[in-house]
């Protein structure tokens, strides 16, 4: 955020509160080098109060070998008192969320908050979206910005490539293939194994990820500061399209200063829509257990 100058104000909040404060000295140390001016500080909830946008990356992450799953539980607790801080304090923005599993963290933000469903946003498959856009950019030589294509689903292990609507240059991926023989349906199979899998390649080889999410959400804070109507893969409530409701979920939607502008709806094949909605049951279930109504 500060190296792209997005914002005028950045609280951080940590329940280790040293470590938001060292946070803050290290990061202002580099406003000398800074597009623009930006007012950093390590704060408490009261400062929420008057924010455009929480951002919420607190809480446990995987260790080697953990599904982002299998952070529900402990998640769930910690976002409850973190939500309820947050609101208890005034605070009307927008939420984004990016702890894990970040599709039912943020239903849970939704709930507790009682926010709009359009002011809770997930960074869903944001990530898996830009992995993918760089794998693919990488397989055919191409810059990434200019490869189109979506992950959508679970941020998770059941997420998946809309390869139907996936396109570089207006030319259809499959299109892709087929003109070089260098080129092979195999790979591509692969790849998407390795954008699935990326979080649990980096987790082995340093512990977390941190940069590409990093510069997902600076994308999605600008999209809404800057009322951009960008189409980014968040996780949004969906009621009906996609054959779903009552859940959040990855999808591509339209980002502006008000939230979710619009979920767009894309015509998957039926494969893609199987595996689609095998996702979003996966999510209701392991959700049940903590919200009632589901
Ligand atoms: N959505 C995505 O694409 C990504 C999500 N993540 C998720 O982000 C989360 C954080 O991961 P890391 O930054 O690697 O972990 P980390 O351990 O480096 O940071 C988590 C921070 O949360 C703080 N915290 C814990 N409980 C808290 C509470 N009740 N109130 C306030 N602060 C609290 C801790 O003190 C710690 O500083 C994990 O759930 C991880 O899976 C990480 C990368 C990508
Ligand atoms: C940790 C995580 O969710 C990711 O890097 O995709």
């Amino acid at each position: 955020m500060l190296n792209q100058g997005v914002t005028e104000e950045l609280v951080l909040i940590d329940l280790n509160k040293e470590k938001s404060e060292g946070d803050a000295m290290d990061l202002n140390h580099g406003l000398p080098f800074a597009p623009s001016p930006t007012s950093i500080w390590y704060g408490d909830y009261s400062d929420c109060r008057d924010a455009d946008i929480v951002v919420i990356c607190a809480g446990a992450n995987q260790k080697p070998g953990e599904t982002r799953l299998d952070l529900v539980e402990k998640n769930t607790k910690i976002f409850k008192s973190i939500v309820d801080q947050v609101m208890n304090n005034g605070f009307d923005g927008i939420f984004l969320v990016a702890t894990n599993p970040v599709d039912i963290l943020t239903y849970a933000v939704w709930k507790y908050s009682g926010l709009p469903k359009e002011r809770v946003i997930g960074s869903g498959t944001i990530l898996d979206t830009a992995r993918f856009r760089y794998l693919l950019g990488d397989y055919f030589q191409v810059d990434s910005r200019n490869v189109h294509g979506y992950i959508i689903g679970e941020h998770g292990d059941t997420e998946l490539p809309v390869w139907s609507h996936a396109d570089i240059a207006g030319k259809t991926i499959a299109d892709w293939v087929k003109k070089k023989e260098q080129y092979k349906q195999e790979d591509l199979d692969q790849l998407f194994l390795n954008v699935r899998d990326a979080a649990y390649h980096i987790i082995e080889r340093k512990g977390a990820t941190y940069y590409g999410i990093a510069m997902g959400l600076v994308r999605l804070t600008k999209a809404i500061l800057q009322n951009e109507n960008s189409v980014l893969t968040v996780s949004a409530y969906l009621d009906g399209k996609y054959g779903q409701s009552d859940v959040y979920i990855g999808v591509p939607a339209i980002v502006n200063r008000k939230g979710i502008r619009d979920v767009i709806e894309l015509h998957l094949n039926q494969d893609e829509q199987e595996k689609f909605t095998h996702s979003a049951e996966v999510l209701k279930k392991t959700m049940k257990p903590f919200f009632s109504n589901n």
